[in-house]
């Protein structure tokens, strides 16, 4: 227990305290001229943990790629601190729900890989060892150093995606339901952990999910799209409930509930809504 805490320390003590604001300025996006996403204007402060909820095709995962300028937007322009990340692309962490491991790597090497591109040649090969198993034993892999991601289960690929994420030590992370493959226990060990990465560092965070409970744990800030595409932002919920949050308490509180249902409602209205103009929602059943 005791190598546990030590290494768990290790890694806090390695990890950053920087802040970073990302504003989203007037963004439209097409994929071959049709229209994903119109109208997007959105801030996330410094240190601000925004959620993004909404209908499946709504472009949730289409505006984080935005933000990570992995794709670029066909009007506006994205800042982080000020710049145009058109311009220089800030550091920044991604999970996206591929895993983004290599397949020949083993748990272990994917995150030292990451460590060299943190570290450059600052760090000796067991240092980087030494903290690669850390971040794994973060995300509760000590049994899985060793192995392939194709010997992984998919919420093991999941886990080990986030140690490389956090290992990164950006100040910036861009979430695409990163938890949707875990059993509920790892769930709710990762979503502590996240919460805590971000209450602690102050890392700010932009995360998808559908999952209206997460959401407001995890949340500062919840943006709710309407029905794609296009898809546009109806609502931004400021989250009342104070950092850190206990989890029983809140999600046993009446002011929780309520807030589920008033995202639920909202979600639900846009659904329909747009089934009444006549358009096909695409996996609607799951967009909620
Ligand atoms: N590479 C692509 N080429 C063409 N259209 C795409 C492409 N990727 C996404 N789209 C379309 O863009 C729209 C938004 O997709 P996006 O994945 O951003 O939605 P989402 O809200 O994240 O959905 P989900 O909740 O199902 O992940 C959808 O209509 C989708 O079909």
């Amino acid at each position: 227990m005791a190598k546990v805490l030590d290494r768990v320390y290790t890694v806090k003590e390695e990890m950053v305290n920087v802040r970073n604001k990302i504003e989203a300025k007037s963004i439209a996006f097409d994929y071959d001229g049709v229209e994903i996403l119109k109208n997007i204007d959105l801030t996330i402060k410094e240190g601000e943990f925004a959620v993004f909820m909404g209908p499946s095709g709504s472009g949730k995962s289409t505006l984080l790629r935005l933000l990570t300028g992995l794709a670029q937007p066909k009007k506006g322009e994205i800042l982080v601190n000020g710049h145009s990340i058109a311009k220089s692309l800030p550091d920044s962490a991604v999970v996206f729900q591929d895993y983004s491991l290599f397949p020949w790597l083993t748990a272990e090497e994917n995150i030292i890989l990451a460590l060299k591109q943190k570290f450059k040649k600052s760090k000796t090969k067991q240092e980087l060892e030494h903290l690669a198993q850390s971040y794994l034993l973060l995300v509760q892999l000590g049994h899985a150093f060793k192995k392939y991601p194709g010997e992984m289960s998919g919420g093991m690929r999941q886990r080990a995606a986030i140690a490389r994420a956090l290992s990164l030590g950006s100040d910036l992370m861009f979430m695409d339901e990163p938890f949707g493959a875990l059993d509920p226990v790892t769930r709710i060990q990762l979503q502590d952990l996240i919460l805590q990465v971000n209450y602690e560092q102050q890392r700010t965070i932009a995360f998808v999910t559908h999952d209206a409970e997460e959401a407001i744990i995890l949340a500062d800030r919840i943006v709710i799209f309407s029905p794609g595409p296009p898809g546009s932002l109806v609502e931004t919920i400021n989250v009342p409930f104070p950092k850190p949050r206990n989890r029983k308490k809140l999600i046993e509180s009446l002011e929780f509930i309520e807030l589920r249902n008033y995202i639920l409602d909202i979600m639900n209205k846009g659904i329909f809504e747009k089934l009444e103009q006549g358009h096909e929602i695409r996996s609607a059943g799951e967009g909620i």
